[in-house]
């Protein structure tokens, strides 16, 4: 998909009163499976969240995955099996979670990162017990519920200079590792270091009402698209993350579509944006 046309210069100027208002603020980004089969695309993230960084703004990456694990699985004859939108985890997919996000995915994004000198770090949420979670239910084998994040290893490596991406894995208070939905990991991530924006890139034109994108929504708002099932399915998780991180300090969150090129640039420093932010009342 290709941008709506702009000329150069006035896109630099518009630019600047937002280069402005957010330097040394903190964003947190996450991206899923959704956008993670286009080598070209995940590139270009790589390109954004890199030169938001070298503006001065802080980034923080949270990654999913979802597609990539289904897909090892598969190969190993391993069958993934779904309850309301979260992968049921036995031990055995556990070790495949922690595999394809932990190792080729999370690496993945540090290395075209750290391309463009982005100084990007790989962690999970096992390292420095980043993510502690609680278990969601039997049903669901290991899988976690984050009850707490290590902010401050967080901070220090952006003090540090550092771009952090996360691996959204957990361990429970006995050290057993759980496997987390991404978007769930993202909004206290985003919550616990007060970021400013969190920024979810999927595979659509933000939050939809008959496939016309809504470019604004208040939590009520938001809360009245869920409850009328107009909000389904992946979108449920990301919403309802976003609406925990508003509550929790986060100033806006926005949904964007990863398929269009440089749509995090877009949608950071242009005044229409391309996707659905969603602030507070
Ligand atoms: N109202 C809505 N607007 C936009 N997308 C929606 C809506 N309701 C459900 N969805 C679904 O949510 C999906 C995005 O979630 P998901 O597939 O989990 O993406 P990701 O892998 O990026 O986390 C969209 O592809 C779309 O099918
Ligand atoms: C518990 C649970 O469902 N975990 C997810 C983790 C990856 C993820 O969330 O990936 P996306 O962002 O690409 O959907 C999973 O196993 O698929």
């Amino acid at each position: 998909m290709t941008n709506p046309i702009f000329r150069k210069e006035e896109v630099l100027v518009e630019a600047l009163p937002f280069i402005q208002q957010f330097e040394g603020k903190t964003f947190v980004v996450k991206y899923g499976g959704a956008i993670m089969t286009d080598e070209n695309l995940k590139s270009m993230i790589a390109q954004d969240v890199t030169l938001l960084r070298k503006i001065g703004i802080n980034v923080v990456v949270v990654h999913g995955g979802g597609k990539e694990i289904t897909s090892l699985a598969d190969k190993l004859e391993i069958e993934s099996k779904f309850v309301d939108g979260q992968r049921y985890t036995d031990e055995n997919m556990r070790d495949v979670v922690q595999m394809v996000l932990a190792g080729l995915i999370n690496k993945d994004i540090v290395r075209r990162i750290n391309i463009h000198g982005g100084r990007a770090v790989g962690i999970s949420g096992i390292d420095a017990n980043l993510i502690t979670v609680k278990n969601v239910n039997e049903e669901l084998g290991l899988v976690g519920e984050v009850t707490d994040v290590n902010s401050s290893f967080i901070n220090n490596l952006i003090q540090n200079g550092y771009l952090p991406v996360i691996a959204p894995i957990g361990v429970d208070e006995n050290g057993t590792i759980h496997n987390v939905n991404a978007d769930l990991a993202a909004g206290p991530i985003a919550a616990s270091i007060n970021a400013e924006k969190l920024v979810y890139i999927t595979d659509t034109d933000g939050v939809q009402v008959n496939n016309e994108r809504i470019s604004h929504l208040t939590e009520s708002e938001s809360q009245k698209l869920i409850n009328e099932n107009i909000i389904t399915g992946g979108m449920i998780p990301k919403v309802e993350s976003a609406l925990a991180a508003i509550d929790a300090g986060v100033q806006k969150v926005h949904i964007i579509n990863g398929k269009v090129e440089h749509a995090l640039l877009l949608e950071i420093f242009t005044k229409e944006g391309v996707g659905t932010e969603i602030v507070n009342e």
